[in-house]
């Protein structure tokens, strides 16, 4: 299916881009793309988001399955039937999988979009992160259209 295909392209880039970061930078090594707003920062996390749980790699590594899961049991059931929604479920496939592998092959994730929004220091993340964010997004735009088309039919 279709959406297997944009999960893989997902994994693919992800993984391709964090072996360049992994193998052509050296830790913290900075390159400025556009200067003060965008960097590539090579990085390591061995939590989630922000370093949260850090190093508690066996909740990761079972949340993941549960997300993976969950992500094929709907895009089997529902992914069909909507563009939308199987393009976020793909995408959240893709960005779980794409940090999974690094968790199990390297014991930390490799970040290196190091982004300064307003001058502020967001924290460093790469492709899976973005790809993870970018599906959750669509998948609310999703359940808010849905709970719209639902109050319609009501009236
Ligand atoms: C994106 C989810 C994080 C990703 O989850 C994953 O892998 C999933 C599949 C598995 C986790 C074990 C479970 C998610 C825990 C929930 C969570 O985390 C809440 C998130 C909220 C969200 C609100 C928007 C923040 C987003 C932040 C960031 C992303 O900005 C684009 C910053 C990313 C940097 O801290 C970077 O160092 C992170 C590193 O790459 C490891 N990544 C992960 O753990």
């Amino acid at each position: 299916m279709i959406y297997y295909i944009i999960a893989a392209l997902i994994i693919i880039l992800d993984q391709i881009t964090k072996w360049i970061v992994a193998t052509q930078m050296e830790i913290s090594q900075k390159i400025p793309l556009i200067d003060g707003f965008l960097y590539f920062t090579s990085h390591r996390n061995t939590g989630a988001a922000f370093g949260i749980l850090e190093g508690q790699m066996w909740f990761f590594y079972i949340v993941t399955i549960g997300v993976v899961i969950a992500i094929v049991y709907f895009m089997q059931k529902e992914g069909r039937y909507s563009k939308l929604y199987g393009t976020s479920l793909a995408l959240i496939l893709g960005g779980a999988i794409g940090n999974f592998i690094d968790r199990l092959f390297r014991g930390e994730v490799v970040d290196f979009i190091d982004t300064y929004p307003f001058g502020y220091n967001f924290a460093i993340f790469n492709v899976a992160d973005s790809a993870l964010c970018i599906g959750v997004a669509l998948l609310f735009i999703k359940m808010f259209q849905d709970e719209r088309k639902a109050k319609k039919e009501i009236k």
